[in-house]
């Protein structure tokens, strides 16, 4: 393994942060990118692996790469359309750590050649595929770390749900990359969720007024949830405030049920949330609770994508209190989701205590049962930022 590798095989989300002056869909996006100076200020807001465009289309150079490389000792990804050796050479000697391989310009001799000479010249490899077809001839072929691209390159067109079932079905011996579409802190929690070991992000941060400053928020824990949604216009107040995920309590017996999953922006998450087991309302994620006698709810719950548990939902006991419900929550392994009367006031100290992968609130945040209140909306949002 490579510095590349290594750095994406840490645990947790990490990222690819991408330097590009302009591509064939989107035109400019930042004409005067100097990478001397992004490349350190990527890597200072957590960058696993800095990602630099030496193709003309993009507005990128060969020396743009050398550039970087004496900014910064993070790793280089060398991107560009890459297929013969003298490329691979050329990355290799302006200090890349790896290349990308396109599987959509590549047939399978021609890749495994380039992952051969890739290797022996000491260059880690992101081989990229769009399609099922494409990912399965990346994972016959062997290669290490393998990136799917939400991009269809011919038609320009996203398509995110394509690419995180995709990014689902590559083996846990390989390291996956989930590349374009990334603009929201919950888009990068979706890869995450589907698998994915790192998210390629370039248009977001190029576009962005300081794109250091955005790779930093879309890596940011805890995501917020807002939870018990019942009327679309506490959706869009909860989407307003900067809130990442959209609470549905699907339960007839409770004081917030909802009847449907009300439709929520593109850049959040939808959660269904059931008692006993989860039912079909099409929502991103299902929260499943367990059942307790003479309760709405169990204490725990699961937080499920495509049926699989991705972290666990620590709650309150049903209208009850426990004192060490927090400090039990920081011993916890893995994701975890911390509930429990979370309101504008505590969720700092929550925060601080346990540390969680998100944070979320539903009865605290009402003026009446189901019926959200928009300044404490704001308010908690604000507090779980800070
Ligand atoms: O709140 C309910 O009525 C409820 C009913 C059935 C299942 C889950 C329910 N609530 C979930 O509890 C957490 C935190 O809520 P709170 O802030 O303590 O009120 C949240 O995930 C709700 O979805």
């Amino acid at each position: 393994m490579g510095r590349f590798d290594d750095a994406l095989a840490a645990p947790g989300l990490a990222a690819i942060a991408e330097i590009k002056r302009r591509s064939p869909s989107a035109g400019d996006l930042r004409p005067g990118a100097d990478p001397a100076l992004i490349a350190p200020a990527y890597a200072a807001a957590g960058a696993a692996v800095i990602s630099v465009l030496v193709d003309a289309r993009f507005g990128g150079t060969w020396d743009d790469l050398r550039a970087a490389r004496a900014a910064t000792d993070a790793p280089l990804l060398a991107k560009g359309f890459f297929s013969t050796e003298e490329h691979l050479r050329t990355a290799r000697e302006a200090g890349a750590d790896a290349a990308l391989l396109l599987l959509r310009d590549l047939d399978d001799a021609q890749a495994a050649h380039l992952l051969r000479v890739a290797s022996a010249l000491g260059l880690d490899t992101l081989v990229e595929a769009h399609d099922g077809e494409e990912l399965d001839r990346g994972i016959a072929l062997g290669a290490p770390v393998l990136g799917v691209n939400a991009r269809d390159l011919s038609t320009f067109a996203i398509d995110r749900r394509t690419q995180l079932e995709l990014v689902a079905r590559v083996p846990r011996d390989r390291i996956v990359i989930a590349e374009s579409g990334v603009h929201t802190r919950a888009q990068g929690a979706a890869a995450e969720l589907a698998g994915a070991d790192a998210i390629l992000v370039g248009s977001a941060l190029m576009r962005a007024a300081d794109p250091a400053a955005k790779l930093r928020e879309l890596l940011s824990r805890p995501l917020v949830k807002v939870c018990g949604l019942t009327r679309q216009e506490d959706v869009d107040a909860a989407a307003e405030a900067g809130a990442d995920m959209a609470g549905f309590v699907l339960v007839p017996e409770s004081p917030r049920a909802a009847h449907a999953v009300l439709e929520v922006p593109d850049g959040m998450l939808s959660v269904a949330v059931w008692v006993g087991e989860a039912g079909d309302a099409g929502a991103d994620l299902d929260q499943v609770h367990t059942v307790e006698a003479g309760k709405v709810r169990g204490r725990e719950a699961a937080l499920l994508r495509g049926g699989e548990q991705v972290a666990r939902v620590l709650d309150l006991p049903w209208e009850g209190t426990d004192p060490d419900h927090w400090a039990r929550a920081a011993e916890a392994e893995g994701r975890v989701v911390l509930a429990g009367r979370l309101d504008p006031a505590n969720v700092g100290e929550a925060i601080a205590a346990v540390q969680p992968w998100a944070v979320d609130a539903a009865s605290s945040l009402e003026s009446a049962p189901g019926i959200k209140d928009h300044a404490r909306v704001r308010r908690f949002v604000e507090a779980a930022r800070r």
